[in-house]
């Protein structure tokens, strides 16, 4: 029997060192293709996820986010708001402390998270989500986190959920709005802000990647349209120290 066993891990361990083409390895032993395709076909949200569940405490927004931002720094480039910016976001929400607030691109639930616990519990916290893999991660991301009784997601494109949130999700208006999916929607977005009534005299809209990958045209509209009160507030892009910064306006009703 053991002379069975050690043949066998021989000749597995010859051939994983001596076939060179993968699919020869792959051919001989279907559980070396099985291991190393899961692996490989993850995506890296869901990799992320693994990483969160393996590294932070269940339960503990902070150890969630520390997670996430470990991963950015030291393995592979996220898109989430991060951990340098995220201290200017942390800032507007609490001087805002916004009752109800809207985020747009909910991605894997980093900003949301990083959000909602700063917030009382009787806050309505509304993102949105088009991608079905993103929100799925960020539900067990937000579930992990113990704050899937505080986060109201949203699965749709922000073009059609915005009209709808009077209607539909009961919103009167919107105290704080946080901008942050992708960056070519951002003026069509503001503007269907304004128009569906969405917006009351001291609104803060605060929209991410204004340099980074830049959101030229909201920029100058948020500027010069005479509706709001607008200052750049200059930091980091997420995970690099390329410069980027956020957008906060004040809505003048
Ligand atoms: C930069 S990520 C959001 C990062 C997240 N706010 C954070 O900092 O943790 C942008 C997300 O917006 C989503 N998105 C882009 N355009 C959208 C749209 N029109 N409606 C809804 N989601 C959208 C993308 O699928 C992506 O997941
Ligand atoms: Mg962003």
């Amino acid at each position: 029997m053991l002379y069975k066993l050690r043949f066998w891990t021989g000749l597995q361990r010859f051939a994983l060192q001596h076939l060179s083409r993968e699919r020869s390895v792959f051919r001989l032993f279907p559980s070396v293709r099985a291991q190393t395709t899961s692996a490989s076909a993850m995506s890296l949200e869901r990799r992320i996820l693994q990483y969160v569940q393996q590294q932070a405490l269940r339960g503990d927004p902070d150890s969630v986010m520390a997670a996430i931002d470990k991963f950015g720094w030291e393995r592979e480039f996220a898109m989430n708001v991060g951990d340098v910016k995220g201290v200017i976001l942390d800032r507007f929400v609490k001087e805002t402390a916004p009752k109800t607030m809207l985020e747009l691109g909910t991605y894997m639930g980093y900003s949301a998270i990083r959000t909602v616990r700063l917030l009382p519990e009787t806050a309505r916290f509304i993102t949105v989500e088009f991608n079905q893999e993103n929100a799925a991660v960020a539900k067990e991301m937000i579930a992990f986190a113990g704050l899937q009784n505080r986060i109201i997601q949203i699965m749709s494109d922000s073009a059609e959920v915005i009209p709808q949130l009077k209607t539909k999700y009961g919103v009167e208006t919107l105290d704080m709005v946080f901008i942050d999916h992708w960056k070519d929607v951002y003026l069509r977005d503001i503007k269907l802000l304004e128009t569906n009534e969405l917006l009351r005299k001291g609104t803060v809209v605060v929209a991410d990647n204004i340099i980074k990958p830049g959101a030229p045209d909201y920029a100058d509209y948020v500027r010069t349209c005479g509706k709001y009160d607008s200052t750049f507030h200059e930091s980091n892009y997420e995970y690099s120290n390329d410069i980027d910064g956020l957008e906060k306006s004040v809505y003048r009703g």
